[in-house]
């Protein structure tokens, strides 16, 4: 099938790249012409996995193209996504101001032919019909048509519309993201005619009707609109109240004398709660999680629900970057002055992303209280972390980061971390503190190479 994808990040990029993996015709495009260049030149503009590659075999093989063009996109495709970012707001309301521009240039751009219209990015409850409405307009708005004879501009009619809205749910993780992209548990369609239902199931046929008998079918979702664009939040904020549990436990293990470790492990066990998402630490960040848990919150106010759950799920995640900082209080004494070595940047493992990520919020707060901290980060460079925080020093090598340094924190649990000789960490630390932000580290190797382990929970 023909496919566009507009807005190629994280989400637009996998999609189309694995899209036309799978044997679609795909054109990606984003309004931001210097990546569209990069791109058509083989240059990743994220860190992902298998994504290079993956990218590289589809151009080659004609399957996939990069533009600026939404024009070209628009044209060719008979299923358009839209999977531009939907960041927060100050008030932790969704910014919809990309999908909004990019829904009136659809329409803008449609002719009569039937397209379907497939929101991927992750938007508020009721966004498929306020699409709708947008592209409607956009259609009815004049459209630049170039000039003719006399340098006069043609104003053409506004054709005749056949489309339709498709939500389109997008649960990957990034740092697995070509992963779960060819692995996913399920695939959501929020869908109002039989029509567009018929175009999403041949659409995703590779997962949902494989032709080797080998290959287990994706479990396919079709619901309403309003339910589709309800599942992506609900399974989010899930997730990170999940996490947010487990960080509660974890304080409480912590003053009774519990592990919580072995209590993640047991109550794992029991199938009704599972293993996954139950590693305590300095609390969830990224793209994700911190947007959609506060989106939903808002969509709740919005409709005079309090949602005092998700609300805790927030306090909770918030106060978990503060307990390291008193952690490293409780150790030091007074922080003022002192340098504190940082290892891992990324909001987590596999990621170039530092969209939220603890670890910066925790430098900045180091900064404020007036250390020195120098971090480490195998993908995420000095440039790009100190555009958030510029007072930040960050040095290639991780062993580099530790000299001078009156402590230690990890604060993502990239695995090359764990393997360090822990001897020469021990050497080039200036202090004893190790605190490990992931639970990460091996306790008893860390207090037998001499220095002091505080985890969180343990
Ligand atoms: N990152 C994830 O892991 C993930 C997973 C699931 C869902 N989502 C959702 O998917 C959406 C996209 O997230 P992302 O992380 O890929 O964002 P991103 O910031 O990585 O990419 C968005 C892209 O859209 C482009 N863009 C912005 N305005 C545009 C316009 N008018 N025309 C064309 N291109 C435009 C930007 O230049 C950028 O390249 C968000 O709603 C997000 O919540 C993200
Ligand atoms: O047991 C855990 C698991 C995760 N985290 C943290 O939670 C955050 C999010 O991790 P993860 O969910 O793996 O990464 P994301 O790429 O943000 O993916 C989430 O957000 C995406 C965007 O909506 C969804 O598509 C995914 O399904 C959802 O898992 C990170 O800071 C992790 O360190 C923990 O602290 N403990």
């Amino acid at each position: 099938m023909k496919v566009g994808v507009i807005g190629t990040g994280y989400v637009g990029l996998v999609t189309g790249a694995c899209l036309a993996r799978v044997g679609h015709q795909v054109f990606c495009m984003d309004n931001d012409t210097a990546k569209v260049e990069r791109l058509k030149q083989g240059i990743m503009p994220i860190y992902e996995p298998g994504l290079e590659e993956l990218v590289q075999q589809d151009v080659d093989s004609g399957l996939l193209s990069f533009t600026d063009s939404l024009a070209t996109v628009v044209q060719h495709a008979e299923v358009l996504f839209i999977t531009v970012g939907t960041p927060s707001r100050p008030d932790g309301s969704p910014d919809l101001s990309a999908v909004r521009a990019v829904a009136r240039s659809v329409g803008q751009h449609l002719d009569s032919r039937y397209r379907v219209i497939v929101n991927k990015s992750t938007v508020p409850v009721g966004s498929g019909n306020w699409v709708r409405m947008l592209v409607e307009d956009g259609a009815r708005s004049p459209v630049a048509a170039a000039a003719g004879d006399g340098g006069v501009a043609v104003l053409q009619a506004p054709p005749e519309l056949h489309f339709d809205i498709v939500s389109n749910p997008e649960f990957l993780r990034e740092g697995s993201a070509v992963w779960d992209t060819f692995n996913p548990d399920r695939i959501v369609i929020g869908a109002e005619s039989e029509r567009a239902e018929q175009v999403m199931r041949e659409l995703y046929s590779y997962w949902v009707a494989p032709e080797e008998p080998d290959r287990t079918p994706v479990p396919l979702v079709v619901t309403d609109l309003a339910s589709a664009e309800m599942i992506k939040y609900a399974a989010n904020a899930f997730l990170a109240t999940k996490i947010s549990f487990i960080n509660e436990i974890a304080n409480i293990c912590e003053r009774v004398g519990a592990d919580v470790s072995r209590v993640a492990q047991a109550i794992g066990l029991d199938k009704r709660i599972g293993n996954q998402f139950l590693n305590a630490g300095a609390g969830w960040g990224g793209s994700c999680f911190p947007k959609d848990v506060s989106a939903l919150v808002s969509t709740g106010q919005e409709y005079g629900y309090e949602c005092s759950l998700l609300r805790a799920t927030l306090a909770v995640n918030d106060t978990q970057r503060k307990r390291i900082i008193e952690k490293l209080q409780r150790e030091l004494r007074i922080l003022k002055g002192r340098t504190i070595a940082i290892w891992g940047l990324a909001f987590k493992p596999h990621t170039d992303d530092i969209r939220s990520a603890p670890a910066l919020e925790v430098a900045t707060q180091l900064l404020n209280l007036g250390c020195r901290v120098v971090a480490h980060d195998p993908i995420v460079t000095a440039a790009q972390a100190q555009v958030q925080v510029p007072d930040l020093q960050v040095t290639p090598s991780a062993l580099a980061a530790l000299e001078q340094a009156d402590a230690l924190v990890v604060m993502t649990e990239w695995p090359e971390y764990a393997q360090f000789d822990l001897a020469e960490v021990s050497r080039l630390l200036r202090g004893r503190v190790v605190v490990d932000g992931r639970n990460c580290l091996k306790r008893e190797a860390v207090q037998g190479a001499g220095l002091v382990y505080v985890g969180i929970g343990r």
